[in-house]
């Protein structure tokens, strides 16, 4: 959302709020600090997890109305939204619980769309190429036979 800007630090914390019930919580825990990683290794950022509120980003699975301005929408849609680098609600990633969270390749993958978040709660915006992680919508590849998978083709980019 408020999107351009960058975080003038290098040490980011985050903190996981409401979860979901798709997942259990070690999986949101584990696909969120393996999302937060990519950027790491990508940017040279540093995020720590914290357990309070006081975070830089705030990671929540809410739904509908939620308390800021962008409202989710029930199920498919709007997936999730971030807010661009900044004090409060800035950085703060919102996943709508509407949608069916998987660590799969069923429902919306958490890892794709939380890297995806977390590249605009860095001030990202989107790509206009289809390979990027920042590419506008979301798809799940399925990695074909001698084509590289979707992690590993991130991988090698990062
Ligand atoms: C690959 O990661 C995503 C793709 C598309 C979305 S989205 O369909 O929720 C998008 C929000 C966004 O680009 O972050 C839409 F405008 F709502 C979220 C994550
Ligand atoms: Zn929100
Ligand atoms: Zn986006």
């Amino acid at each position: 959302l408020i999107q351009g800007t960058r975080w003038n630090k290098n040490v980011i914390t985050y903190s996981i709020g409401r979860y979901t019930r798709d997942l259990p919580r070690y999986t949101v825990d584990s696909l969120v600090d393996s999302a937060f990683s990519v950027w790491a290794r990508a940017s040279g950022l540093t995020f720590v997890r914290s357990h309070t509120r006081s975070a830089d980003i705030m990671v929540e699975f809410l739904t509908n109305q939620h308390g800021d301005l962008y409202p989710f929408d029930g199920p498919r849609g709007t997936l999730a939204h971030a807010f661009g680098p900044g004090l409060g609600v800035g950085g703060d990633t919102h996943f709508d619980d509407d949608e069916h969270w998987t660590a799969g390749e069923t429902g919306f993958n958490l890892f794709i769309v939380a890297a995806h978040e977390f590249g605009h709660a860095l001030g990202l915006k989107h790509s206009t190429n289809p390979e990027s992680l920042m590419y506008p919508t979301y798809k799940s590849s399925r990695p074909v036979r001698g084509r590289p998978g979707y992690f590993s083709r991130y991988g090698s980019q990062y």
